[in-house]
């Protein structure tokens, strides 16, 4: 029996290894975690590291907030202690499969680990299989994917490896879907599809500041740019600016990356899309202010939806924060309402310095003192009772 260990039991390792088990009676799947909550659930680490024949790596991949490249670069510190665990408590060959997102080349830097550290004679093959599911469709997504990317390397044992991660995933996914590429093409292809994907959306967003200057209408033009069999409809609504824990940590990496091999040109091209979508948070709070006469001081606004798209919990890098805050800079008196988001939860995010949200709770700041203009409400009327503005 094939057993598979995934380190990581967060948004990632949690439904994916959950949709393997089932689609896959004959594999063992084990779950482990560093977060003493999450591994109550889920745990024992070394033990299933030790047995498995292929091991995930799907841990969290924060910007890093400090020393060389930070703001831009990827924190690799939970990577790394992963791979050393791995290569710690190895005592067979396995199959490494790096389903973090993670910069171009960081399969070289974790086969220097694993073989470097582990006890001689041990075989480590590893894999590139970056994960496209989107928070809140997750299990669906992950039963009928777009594509699975697997990227290996071209020698034997690379190519036998991708077959035995192909074997799992045949069980449920057509074997069309399946792209195999070369490792650097899988690692880059993950950053490039979401910077695709958030530049639509800094288009459209960018779009629609001259649409309100100019009379035209948003949406309308959205559907019409949509109807074109080439462009199609998706990602094409103009919104308060893009949120989630992956858009700008992994633009932003991308953008470290281009400046690393020195094509600063490149660097300057996506980090637009990234300022775009700062404009746009920013010209949402101008708007909101200037239409209450240039002050909000002392006004009661509602806020309706804290969570960084609909239907979810999760509150990473949402435009709430950035317009709860620029709205509290001018004085104004919050009430918040999301169904899915408690009071906890928002005052850590209003408190919070940028890229914190990223570490497991455990190795967070501790919680701050509350910001006292805002208050949480368990119901969308009594948010928007007597408010200024909605
Ligand atoms: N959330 C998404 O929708 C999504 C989609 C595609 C790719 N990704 C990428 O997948 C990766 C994981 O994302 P996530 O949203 O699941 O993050 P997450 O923070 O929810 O989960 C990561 C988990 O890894 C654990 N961890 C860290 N170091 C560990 C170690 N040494 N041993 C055991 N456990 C350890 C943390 O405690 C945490 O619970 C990131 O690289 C992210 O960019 C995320
Ligand atoms: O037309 C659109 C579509 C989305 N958004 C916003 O974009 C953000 C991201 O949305 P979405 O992509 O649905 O959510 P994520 O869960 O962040 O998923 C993205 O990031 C994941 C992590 O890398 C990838 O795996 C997914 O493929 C990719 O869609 C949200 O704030 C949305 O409100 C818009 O503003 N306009």
């Amino acid at each position: 029996m094939v057993k598979i260990c995934c380190i990581g039991a967060g948004y990632v390792g949690g439904p994916t290894m959950a949709v393997i088990a089932l689609k896959c009676p004959s594999v063992e799947v084990a779950v482990v975690d560093i977060s003493v909550p999450r591994i109550t659930a889920w745990n024992n680490v070394e033990k299933h590291v030790c047995e498995a024949d292929i091991v995930f790596l799907s841990v969290n991949t924060p910007t890093k907030t400090r020393g060389l490249g930070a703001g831009k670069a990827a924190d690799l510190t939970y990577w790394e202690s992963a791979a050393c665990m791995i290569a710690d408590v190895s005592k067979s060959d396995k199959i490494v499969v790096e389903k973090s997102t993670v910069p171009v080349k960081t399969v070289e830097a974790i086969e220097r680990i694993l073989t470097h550290n582990s006890n001689n004679g041990i075989n480590f093959q590893i894999l590139s299989n970056p994960e496209f599911l989107a928070k809140g469709t997750a299990i669906e997504n992950l039963f009928k994917p777009d594509r699975v990317l697997i990227g290996g390397s071209e020698t034997p044992g690379g190519q036998k490896a991708i077959q035995v991660l192909k074997d799992v995933y045949t069980q449920w996914v057509p074997e069309d879907c399946i792209i195999t590429t070369n490792l650097w093409s899988a690692e880059l292809s993950k950053l490039a599809a979401n910077a695709f994907l958030a530049q639509r959306i800094s288009s459209v967003n960018a779009m629609s500041a001259l649409c309100e200057a100019t009379g035209a209408n948003v949406s309308e033009v959205s559907y019409v740019i949509g109807k074109d069999s080439r462009i199609r409809p998706k990602f094409l609504n103009a919104s308060v600016g893009f949120g989630g824990s992956c858009f700008q940590k992994d633009i932003l990496n991308l953008v470290y990356i281009c400046e690393c091999n020195g094509l600063r040109e490149l660097a300057e091209y996506w980090k637009q899309v990234i300022k775009i979508n700062d404009y746009q948070k920013i010209r949402f709070v101008n708007r909101v202010v200037a239409s209450m006469f240039n002050t909000v001081s002392g006004k009661k606004v509602a806020i309706l939806g804290f969570a960084f798209k609909k239907d979810i919990g999760d509150t990473r890098e949402t435009p709430a924060i950035d317009v709860c805050k620029g709205l509290l800079g001018d004085k104004a008196k919050l009430s918040i309402y999301d169904p899915q988001v408690n009071e906890d939860q928002i005052q850590r995010d209003l408190a919070m310095k940028k890229f914190d949200w990223d570490h497991p709770l455990h190795l967070q700041p501790m919680s701050p003192t509350g910001v006292k203009q805002i208050s949480v409400v368990w119901d969308a009327y009594t948010t928007t009772k007597d408010a200024h503005a909605v």
